[in-house]
Parts: structure tokens; sequence; C-alpha cells
């Protein structure tokens, strides 16, 4: 498979002097061309700053990212974005057909062509009957899958996802999780994606990079042996699964704090080190919780 993405030796510092903030640090890695590649890692690591390189949105302090072989030194043309906050990314004043035009506009000169990649897009997420409404008369969930048709309209070598699905309720987000990998089955894309859930990127991805807390380094990047079909009840019970998202877990928590209590006496190495991992998980989850209720 051909490299789409190469990410070499990056770092990023925010200021200068003594109140630097190094944000990540000698990164390195490559996503092949239909891959997708989950990046997981602890608040505030870096996970952002990394993506944000990756896009061309700011220039690495060190090293450089390369898209199928070309230097990205501003924001490639056929390089897409889904961020988190769908409710800042789309357009109010425009329908959503008009929000998934929008980035056809520089990018394909015939009206007609734009307006059915726009339609053939809102079909891929199964919103064709959508067109003419605004953004405000849909759902959250709705709003995210406008903006995925609007990546998916450019037909980018490389989508970046940014939590693309914390926003939503946990129904909503499996329904969107679903629908990315419908997606990307039945037309191909590369894509990499930040998320906080650990689950969220074993479910999803090919591969998962597990970064260290801050300044992000890679401390780990695991293959997903998954089948390419996926469903929410047999994927996430089967022991591959379970083993992949505590192993990752372990991972995270390790480069933990220490924590103020000991573990208790009478656990074994083995069951306090698991009681660790779903203590670390169940933080996550309640994290991300708040994230969505606030
Ligand atoms: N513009 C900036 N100026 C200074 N520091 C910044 C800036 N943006 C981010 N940082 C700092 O860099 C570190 C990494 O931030 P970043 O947003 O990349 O992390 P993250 O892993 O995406 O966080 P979260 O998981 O909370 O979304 C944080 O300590 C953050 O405070």
């Amino acid at each position: 498979m051909s490299t789409m993405l190469e990410v070499r030796g990056l770092a990023h510092r925010y200021g200068a002097g003594p109140d630097a903030h190094v944000a990540v640090e000698d990164l390195a890695f490559t996503v092949a061309k239909d891959e997708l590649a989950c990046i997981v890692g602890p608040s505030g690591c870096g996970k952002s700053t990394l993506l944000r390189c990756i896009a061309g949105l700011i220039k690495p302090s060190a090293g450089e990212v390369s898209l199928h072989g070309d230097r990205v030194v501003g924001v490639p043309d056929d390089l897409a974005v889904v961020f988190q906050d769908y409710s800042r990314s789309l357009f109010p004043w425009l329908s959503v057909r008009g929000n998934v035009e929008f980035p056809l506009r520089t990018r394909v000169g015939s009206r007609a062509e734009r307006r059915a990649r726009a339609q053939e897009a809102l079909g891929w997420v199964g919103l064709s009957d959508a067109a003419n409404k605004y953004p405000w008369q849909l759902s959250g969930g709705m709003q995210q899958r406008v903006s995925i048709a609007r990546a998916l309209a450019t037909r980018p070598a490389l989508l970046l996802m940014d939590e693309p699905f914390a926003s939503v309720d946990a129904q909503t987000r499996a329904d969107l999780e679903d629908l990315l990998l419908r997606v990307r089955r039945d037309h191909g894309s590369t894509v990499l994606l930040v998320t906080h859930d650990i689950d969220e990127s074993v479910y999803l991805g090919d591969r998962v990079l597990v970064l260290s807390k801050s300044p992000a380094s890679i401390v780990a990047d695991l293959k997903v042996d998954l089948p390419a079909d996926r469903d929410q009840i047999s994927t996430r019970g089967s022991s591959t699964f379970v083993e992949l998202r505590t192993e990752i877990a372990r991972l995270l928590h390790d480069r933990q704090p220490a924590p103020a209590e000991p573990a208790p006496a009478a656990a074994s190495a083995s069951s306090s080190d698991e009681l660790a991992a779903e203590r670390f998980l169940a933080a996550e989850r309640e994290e991300a919780h708040q994230k969505t209720a606030t």
C-alpha cells in the first residue's frame, strides 16, 4: 500500500524562552492510502496541535509533514478537516446543500458539477432529503453528518477528524461511527482521527497510535486485528477488542502521575493493573460525558 501521509521528526512549541510550552515532541509515523488510523492520548497531550501541524494550519517548530510525497507548507487543497464543534463549522445562513457546495467553489468550475457532488456526498451520509434545510433545523448528529458530507464532497486525499463525535449523545455517536465505517468501506478514504475515547479508537481504527501525556510522543503503534465489518455489539464484545482496549488503557494509565492511594494489598499484580486500567477507562468516559453535557 502506498504512503499517503508521512510525519517526520515533528515537534511544536508554543511561545519562546522560559515560558515556552512544548506541545509535541519528535513524532514520526506514516498513514497508508485507504487506512483509518486513530490517535488516542490523554487530555491536553497535544493531539489537536499535531492535527493542526498536519493540516498546515500551524508551522511546526521542527520536522516536516508530507502528503502523497508533497511537503505540507500551507493547507493542502486535497485535505479536509472535520472538527468536534459542528455548530461553529457550518454556516447557518447557507442551506445544507450550500454548506456542502461551499468548499467546491474554488475546486470545481462547473455549477452543475458542484451540485452533483454535493448531492452525492449528502446521499453517502443519508441526508439527500435535507438538502434544502438549514443547519439550525437539524439535530446535532445530522449537522455533523453535513460536516462529514462537506469534507467528503471535496474528495480529499486525507480526511482529518478531530474528536468528531465527542459532542453528540451516545446513541448518535454509535450511529456516526458506523456511518464513517460504511462510507469508508463503500467509497474508500484515508482517515486520521483523533479521539479521547479508547473504545472508539479500537472500534474504528485499522491502527491506533497511542500518545504520551504532554509533550506528545508515540508510546505505541498498534494494529487492530479485527474484521473490516464491525458492529457495535459483537465487535465490542470480542476478546480481541477487549484485550486491545485494556492494553491501551494500561499504556495510558502507566503514563499518568502515580495514584495517591496504594492498590489494595489483597489484589494480585495483574488484577490491580486491570483495576487501574478500568478506573482509567471510567475516568475517561466521565470526562467525555461531561464534555458532551456542557
Ligand atoms: N495557541 C496556544 N498557545 C499556547 N499553548 C497552547 C496553544 N494551543 C494549545 N496549547 C497548549 O498545548 C498543549 C496541547 O494542547 P492541544 O490542544 O494540542 O492538546 P489536546 O491533546 O488536543 O487537548 P484535548 O484533549 O483537551 O483536546 C496544552 O497544554 C495546551 O494548553
